[in-house]
């Protein structure tokens, strides 16, 4: 497997002489394609800082990252712009679906701007909606869908442009139990299906057990790694418990 993401001692500092926050703490990792990364951490400890680093609407202090070798820390607005809507899916808390238009629409727009044809966006938007089952959704608009159906079109729209790297930052944040697994369920399928690469953040144990690896931040340090290996979801879930309860802070479950 080559890597697809390399992130190289990188520091972010928010603020001013008077007030600064470091936010990132030489943090160094590398991601294979077709990886399902967990990152997990008190409140606080960076995780989000880290993914918008990485996709590119944050910048970072120092150090550098690269996604297919290209050092994605250094590049012009244009560059970036067309880097963002051609590398990398997204998938947020909030679903972020354009209201004025309906599911297939939402899942098209990223084609049509690129300039696909018609027939292909067609026929690409259909293979993956039978996939993620959301056939008989496409034709609804946002607010006439379920929290879950809104992420699982959120999930298709990351997916159709085959992007080189998902993140997704807390998806299940506003999703009931039910609906969480549904959407778990359809990332797994995303990365090993589509062998998509996904990077994830989440507070919330249960969900990470869906990841093959997980790191840990804290205080804009890694802390710890955990492989999956060949345990079980239940098995990994257990160990992810563990390293929480070490880690404390707002990721301990009763
Ligand atoms: N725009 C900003 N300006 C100043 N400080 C910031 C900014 N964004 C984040 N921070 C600070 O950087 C640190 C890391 O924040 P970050 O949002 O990455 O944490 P997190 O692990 O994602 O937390 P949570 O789980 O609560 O979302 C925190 O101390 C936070 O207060």
């Amino acid at each position: 497997m080559s890597v697809i993401l390399n992130v190289s001692m990188i520091e972010k500092y928010y603020g001013n002489r008077d007030s600064i926050t470091k936010a990132l703490d030489n943090i160094s990792f590398e991601v294979e394609e077709g990886e399902f990364v967990g990152i997990m951490g008190p409140s606080g400890s960076g995780k989000t800082t880290l993914l918008n680093c990485i996709s590119t609407i944050d910048s970072v202090s120092t150090g550098h990252i690269y996604l297919h070798h290209q050092d994605i820390t250094h590049m012009k607005r244009k560059a970036l712009e067309r880097f963002r809507r051609e590398q990398l899916g997204f998938i947020f808390q909030d679903f972020n679906l354009l209201p004025s238009l309906n599911g297939y629409e939402n899942i098209a727009l990223a084609l049509t701007i690129q300039g696909s044809a018609p027939a292909d966006i067609h026929a690409r938007i259909h293979a993956i909606a039978q996939r993620l089952k959301i056939s008989d959704i496409l034709n609804k608009y946002p607010q006439q869908m379920s929290g879950g159906e809104r992420q699982r079109i959120a999930c298709a729209r990351a997916l159709i442009t085959q992007p080189s790297l998902i993140l997704a930052d807390e998806p299940t944040g506003a999703l009931d139990s039910k609906n969480s697994r549904l959407l778990l369920e359809t990332m797994e399928q995303m990365n090993e299906e589509y062998r998509s690469t996904i990077m994830m953040v989440t507070h919330d144990p249960f969900s990470a057990s869906y990841t093959k690896r997980i790191l840990f931040i804290k205080d804009g340090k890694i802390f710890n790694e955990l492989i999956r290996g060949s345990d079980s979801r239940k098995e990994f879930f257990q160990r992810i418990i563990d390293v929480t309860t070490l880690l404390g802070g707002d990721d301990v479950v009763s």
